[in-house]
C-alpha cells in the first residue's frame, strides 16, 4: 500500500478556501418600516440622496478548509445556511467580500441552475455545453454518446429542454458536467433530482471522478446522500462552519441537530451545535507566495510605469 506522504500534507491539496467571508447588502421591507418611523429630517435627507433601506445579509463568515484529490466533499445545511454560496465562490463565479479561494484547476459548478438554452434539444445542449466547458469541438463530438448514456433520457434527448421535467433537466446537466472530466467537480443537488437508475449511474460516475483523483463538492440537504456518496463533509449553519470531518460523523451529528429543530426542541438543537462548535477543530489556511521577487534583467522590457533613481536607468 503507497505510503502517504506526511512530510508534505498539501501535496494534493485541489482547493483552498481562505478565510472566506461573503455579505450583501440587499434591500428590506422591515428597514424600510423602520425608516418610515425615523425622525422626519433624517428620512427626508435619504429620500433626496435616493438611498434604498439596505441590510447586510451575512452569507459566510471566516470559512477555511482545503480539500485534496479524491474526497468527495458534502455540504449540509439548513436553508440558507450558505451551501451554494460557497459553491458560486469555490467556482469563481462571484468574489468574497473577504479572503480567498485557491484552486488547482478550474472548478466545473454542474447545478439545478445551470445555464443551458432551452430551445435546443438535449443532445445539441451536449454539444453547447461541453464547448462552454473548454472542450474543443471535435471532443465535445466525441464526448456526445458516453454524456447521451450517462443521461438516459432515451428518445426525450431529442426533444427541446423546455419540454423535460426539472428532474430530466439536472440528469442532463450532470451527465454534461462531468462530460470534460473535471478534476473538481461542484453539484448543487443535481443527485436528489434524479430517480433511483440514474442515481445508481450517477454514483458510478461519481465513483469513477474520485479514482482518477479528482475532488467532488455536493450539496444537498438529504444527510444520507452525503454519508452515502462522500467522504468527508462539512456543516454550516448561519454562514458559519460548524463541523469538518468524515461524512458519517458529521452527517449523524447534522442529522440529530436537524430532528430536534424540526420536533421543536430548540434547547436541544442549542446544546448539540454548542457542543459541535466546541469540538471542532479552526483551520487555518496559509499560502505560501514564491519567495524570489521577479527580477528584470536588461534584456527584459521594463513595466510600464515603472521608475527608479538610478541615474543610468538600469
Ligand atoms: N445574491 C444574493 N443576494 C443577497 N442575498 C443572498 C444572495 N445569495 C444568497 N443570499 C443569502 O445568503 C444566505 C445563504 O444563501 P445560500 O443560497 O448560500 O444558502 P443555501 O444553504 O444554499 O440554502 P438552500 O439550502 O435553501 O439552497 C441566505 O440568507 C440568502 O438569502
Amino acid at each position: 500500500m503507497a505510503v502517504p506522504d506526511l512530510a508534505d500534507p498539501f501535496a494534493q491539496a485541489t482547493v483552498a478556501v481562505q478565510d472566506v467571508s461573503v455579505r450583501y447588502r440587499v434591500p428590506s421591507t422591515d428597514a424600510a418600516e423602520r425608516r418610515r418611523r425615523a425622525n422626519p429630517i433624517a428620512r427626508a435627507a435619504r429620500t433626496v440622496l435616493g438611498n434604498d433601506p439596505k441590510v447586510i445579509v451575512r452569507a459566510l463568515s471566516g470559512i477555511s478548509f482545503v480539500a485534496r484529490s479524491g474526497e468527495q466533499v458534502g455540504l449540509v445545511g439548513q436553508n440558507g445556511s450558505g451551501k451554494s454560496t460557497l459553491l458560486r465562490i469555490i467556482a469563481g463565479l462571484e468574489n468574497p467580500t473577504k479572503g480567498r479561494v485557491l484552486a488547482e484547476s478550474t472548478p466545473v459548478l454542474i447545478g439545478v441552475n445551470a445555464a443551458l438554452v432551452p430551445d435546443l434539444s438535449g443532445e445539441e445542449n451536449i454539444r453547447l455545453g461541453c464547448l462552454a466547458m473548454g472542450l474543443t469541438p471535435a471532443q465535445a463530438e466525441a464526448a456526445v454518446p458516453e454524456v447521451k448514456e450517462l443521461a438516459g433520457l432515451g428518445k426525450s434527448i431529442y426533444l427541446p429542454m423546455k419540454t423535460y421535467s426539472s428532474g430530466m433537466g439536472a440528469r442532463l446537466r450532470f451527465a454534461i458536467a462531468t462530460a470534460s472530466n473535471p478534476h473538481i467537480l461542484l453539484i448543487d443537488e443535481a443527485l436528489a433530482t434524479g430517480d433511483a437508475a440514474f442515481k445508481e449511474r450517477s454514483e458510478a460516475r461519481m465513483q469513477g471522478l474520485r479514482k482518477s483523483a479528482g475532488t467532488v463538492f455536493l450539496v444537498s440537504h438529504a444527510a444520507q446522500t452525503i454519508e452515502e456518496t462522500c467522504t468527508r463533509a462539512i456543516w454550516l449553519n448561519h454562514g458559519r462552519l460548524v463541523l469538518d470531518g468524515p461524512a458519517e460523523d458529521v452527517a449523524v451529528r447534522y442529522r440529530k441537530w436537524a430532528w430536534a429543530i424540526a420536533k421543536d426542541k430548540p434547547d436541544v438543537a442549542k446544546r448539540l451545535i454548542e457542543e459541535a462548535f466546541a469540538e471542532r477543530e479552526q483551520t487555518q489556511v496559509r499560502v505560501e507566495e514564491p519567495r524570489s521577487p521577479r527580477r528584470y534583467t536588461s534584456r527584459h522590457v521594463r513595466p510600464r510605469g515603472v521608475s527608479t533613481t538610478n541615474p543610468k536607468g538600469r
